[in-house]
């Protein structure tokens, strides 16, 4: 049996160690934290990418005796990388590190700290407004402190996860910059001016991380970096670990990511809201079999089919006319996504699986968090065909009409 790799990513490395993995025709199982970690992993040959933070319990039972385990997350991802340490160990399994190096930037006039809340502590005794940017998962450190939500601005990620986190612990749109880096020392400079800033917080994320642009923002606008210092860590280069994983491989390939198909789960709609974002052709189709089930339907759309029109007429449906306004509510249960709009299509799945709702997104499989199955309803018995991969449409299509009329006539009467 050959070794399957699992790598860790999210960080740049991560993507460039796992284009290598890619075009050297090495499968490899991509583990990414959030979701938006995985939009922007981009879909390679050979990639089977997961989304979701694995505890170590997790990580052991993902890991197979003796593979190969890639740790590509961030330098001050402390405890992922604490977890798959101790998981490999018990699984016999090859750890390799790789780590980015230090930013190697001149901190001469930086005020060096070792963790979050000491940069907290330290801004705690100062006055002045702050231009946060060490990510939406250390921000807690910061929330208690005193004029919290006007002296603090945040630059975090444009995804959902992070901004609702900016918005619970307390700041308002004014305060939250949501944009992907790393950032021109132009840009950190304009930000830095924008919000009036007196102090930078960051990490020392490394070259890649664009640490030397922020200090040199820093500079330029007399504002003081708080720097958090990095955890002493020794690790690989990227060009080490594609050197470790030839060496091990020579000619072979590791194994394949199995192909684990998506589980049939029968659920109870009766009376539970669904929303269904559309109101089109798609949209008539899943409402109309829903129904079947019992829902209790919101259809959002500006304009809708006759079916539509005709359904809320008659009061069993709910009809909001009017776009979607990424507005979805934790109480639905199920969520639909079939406007034409590609992007409220993405919008819709991103909040529910936020929300942790299913989600059918009818223009992306990969954003369907579950399959819209063509639903056999013969006698008593109740069925739901999707393909393997949820590429076959019209095999589905096809081949579920002759199921639904063998059981048809195989169960008349019965
Ligand atoms: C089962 C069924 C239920 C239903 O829709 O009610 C269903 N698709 C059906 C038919 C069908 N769909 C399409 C065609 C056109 C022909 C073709 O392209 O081949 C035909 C065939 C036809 O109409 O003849 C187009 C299409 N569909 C999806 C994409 C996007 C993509 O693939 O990423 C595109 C390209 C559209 C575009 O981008 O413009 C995606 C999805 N469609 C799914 C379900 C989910 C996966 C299930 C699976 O296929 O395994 C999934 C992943 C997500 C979801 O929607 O939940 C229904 C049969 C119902 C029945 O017969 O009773
Ligand atoms: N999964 C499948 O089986 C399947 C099959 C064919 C097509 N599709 C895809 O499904 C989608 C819908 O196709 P259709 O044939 O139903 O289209 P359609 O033109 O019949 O309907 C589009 C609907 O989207 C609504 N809409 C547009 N912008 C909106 C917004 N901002 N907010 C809310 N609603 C909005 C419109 O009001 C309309 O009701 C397309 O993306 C298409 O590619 C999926």
């Amino acid at each position: 049996m050959t070794e399957r790799i699992f790598l860790f990513a999210g960080t740049s490395e991560g993507r460039l160690c796992g284009e290598f993995l890619s075009e050297a025709g090495f499968p490899a199982d991509v583990f990414v934290a959030t979701e938006y970690g995985k939009e922007i992993f981009p879909e390679r040959p050979g990639l089977t990418v997961h989304e979701g933070r694995l505890g170590a319990a997790e990580m052991e039972v993902a890991f197979p005796e003796g593979c190969i385990v890639i740790d590509a997350t961030h330098p001050y991802a402390r405890e992922v990388s604490a977890n798959l340490k101790a998981a490999c160990k018990n699984r016999n399994a090859v750890y390799l590190r790789l780590l980015r190096p230090a930013g190697d930037g001149d901190l001469s006039g930086c005020v060096i700290v070792e963790s979050a809340e000491a940069a907290a502590d330290w801004l705690d005794r100062r006055e002045g407004s702050v231009l946060l940017t060490t990510g939406s998962k250390e921000l807690c450190a910061f929330a208690e402190l005193r004029g919290f939500s006007e002296r603090f601005y945040a630059r975090v990620l444009p995804s959902g996860e992070a901004i609702s986190q900016c918005r619970e612990l307390g700041l308002s749109p004014k305060h939250i910059i949501a944009m992907q880096g790393p950032f021109s020392a132009e840009l950190n400079a304009a930000l830095l001016r924008q919000v009036g800033a007196k102090y930078l917080v960051t990490k020392d994320a490394g070259r890649e991380g664009g640490f030397l642009e922020k200090l040199a923002a820093a500079r330029r606008c007399g504002v003081t970096a708080v720097v958090i210092a990095r955890p002493r860590e020794a690790g690989l280069s990227l060009e080490q670990v594609k050197e470790e994983l030839r060496r091990r491989f020579g000619g072979k390939k590791p194994a394949a990511s199995p192909e684990v198909p998506r589980f049939p789960a029968f659920i109870d709609l009766n009376g539970k809201p669904v929303l269904v974002v559309g109101g089109g052709e798609i949209a008539s189709r899943r409402v109309e079999t829903l129904l079947h089930f019992g829902a209790s339907i919101t259809v959002v759309a500006p304009d809708g089919s006759a079916a539509v029109e005709a359904l809320a007429h008659g009061g069993k449906i709910r009809w909001e006319r009017r776009e979607y306004r990424d507005d979805l509510a934790s109480r639905y249960v199920l969520a639909i996504a079939a406007t034409t709009d590609r992007a409220v299509n993405r919008a819709v799945g991103e909040a529910a699986k936020a929300l942790r709702i299913p989600v059918s997104v009818a223009d992306s499989r990969e954003e369907s968090s579950f399959y819209f199955p063509a639903v056999v309803a013969e006698g008593n018995l109740i069925g739901g065909f999707v393909s393997k991969d949820g590429k076959g449409h019209s095999l589905v299509r096809e081949q579920t009409e002759k199921v639904r009329r063998f059981l048809r006539e195989n169960l008349s009467g019965k």
